[in-house]
């Protein structure tokens, strides 16, 4: 359905897309996932030939958007960070004006525009002037305008951002009703969101791929290792001791020793063992009772953030806050 190939994009001495490649069967839901500026609209504006690439290809079904572009373009649906909207236009001119452009034929338009009206949940807005809508409407809209002609391809890009948590739902589902005939290809930094649509999540940061892959496969992966939060009264020698004594133990970190005698430390173990019950036994015979015991799994937000990690450290000032941003959206 769709080859991206060495994809590079260079502005002046910035690479905003890095030898990116990937390749999306048809009917799958594909997310990108990456923390501002990691290049995710770049790449999505390369996808659908609205600028072009420093170097690298995109194939389309068999059509080259470079070489190509108007036979390419015809099986693109593009639905921009802020949609192409004209205010003073009803909602039916507008999906008739966009009908008109991408060439949808005389005798099926009527029907087309109709039908994505009632699939976009618009019809109710039929008449009324754009500027008059509400952001979620005009956001419908664009998605319907991205729908006319029923492409093969469907981008998104952010497709939730700024809509209330019941208009981001609807979209949602909305997304997952057009996945059933259409391909697409969806822009995020709402990890919550990518994990719930996608068949396939790819992780980019500073425009290049970090990994790629299901989000069940990501969770799995990731979660290789458990970590276990524990609260013991005890000296830390002793603990230290029994804990050493244990197998499938990988890693033990002592984190606060309070003056009253009381410890907290994280365990790391290899994910396939149980050492809960050994912690238990082994700490409660050497007089080491465990005041708090939590198993904390990897989430896809702590995936993220350690394949992101090292990038960020290197990186200036703005970066933490936007990192900030992700955690305050997973948790909508
Ligand atoms: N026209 C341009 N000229 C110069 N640099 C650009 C241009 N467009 C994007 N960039 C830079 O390329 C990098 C990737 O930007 P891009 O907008 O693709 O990221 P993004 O992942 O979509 O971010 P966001 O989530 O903030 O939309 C950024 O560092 C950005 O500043």
């Amino acid at each position: 359905m769709i080859e991206v190939k060495n994809l590079i994009k260079q502005y002046g001495n910035q690479r905003a897309v890095d030898d990116l490649s990937f390749s999306l069967e048809k009917g799958k839901i594909l997310g990108f996932l990456g923390p501002n500026g990691a290049g995710k609209s770049t790449t999505m504006n390369i996808i659908t030939g609205y600028i072009s690439a420093t170097s690298g290809s995109v194939i389309i079904d068999g059509n080259d958007i470079l070489q190509e572009p108007e036979k390419a373009k015809k099986s693109i649906g593009y639905l921009p960070e802020i949609p192409p909207l004209y205010p003073d236009m009803t909602t039916k001119e507008y999906l008739n004006f966009v009908a008109d452009i991408k060439g949808v034929k005389k005798p099926v338009k009527e029907n087309m525009i109709l039908e994505i009206m009632e699939l976009t949940k618009i019809t109710d807005m039929a008449d009324r002037l754009i500027k008059h809508l509400s952001k979620g409407y005009k956001q419908r809209v664009g998605l319907a305008g991205a729908i006319m002609g029923y492409p093969d391809l469907i981008i998104l890009d952010e497709p939730t951002v700024g809509l209330d948590p019941m208009q981001i739902i609807e979209i949602r589902d909305l997304i997952k009703e057009l996945s059933k005939e259409h391909t697409v290809i969806l822009s995020s930094h709402i990890l919550s969101e990518v994990s719930t649509l996608c068949d396939l999540v790819m992780i980019i940061n500073k425009g290049k791929l970090i990994v790629s892959d299901t989000p069940e496969n990501l969770s799995k992966h990731m979660s290789a290792t458990n970590r276990i939060y524990l609260m013991v009264h005890g000296e830390k020698e002793t603990i230290e001791s029994v804990l050493k004594n244990i197998d499938g133990i990988i890693h033990i970190e002592f984190e606060e020793e309070k003056e009253d005698g009381y410890i907290t430390l994280t365990v790391e173990s290899e994910g396939s063992i149980e050492i809960r019950e050994d912690i238990f036994y082994g700490l409660a015979a050497a007089q080491c009772p465990i005041y708090e015991l939590k198993v904390t799994k990897k989430s896809l937000e702590d995936i993220f953030l350690e394949l992101t990690k090292s990038e960020v450290e290197d990186d200036d000032q703005e970066k933490p806050e936007e990192y900030g941003e992700i955690k305050k959206e997973e948790n909508q």
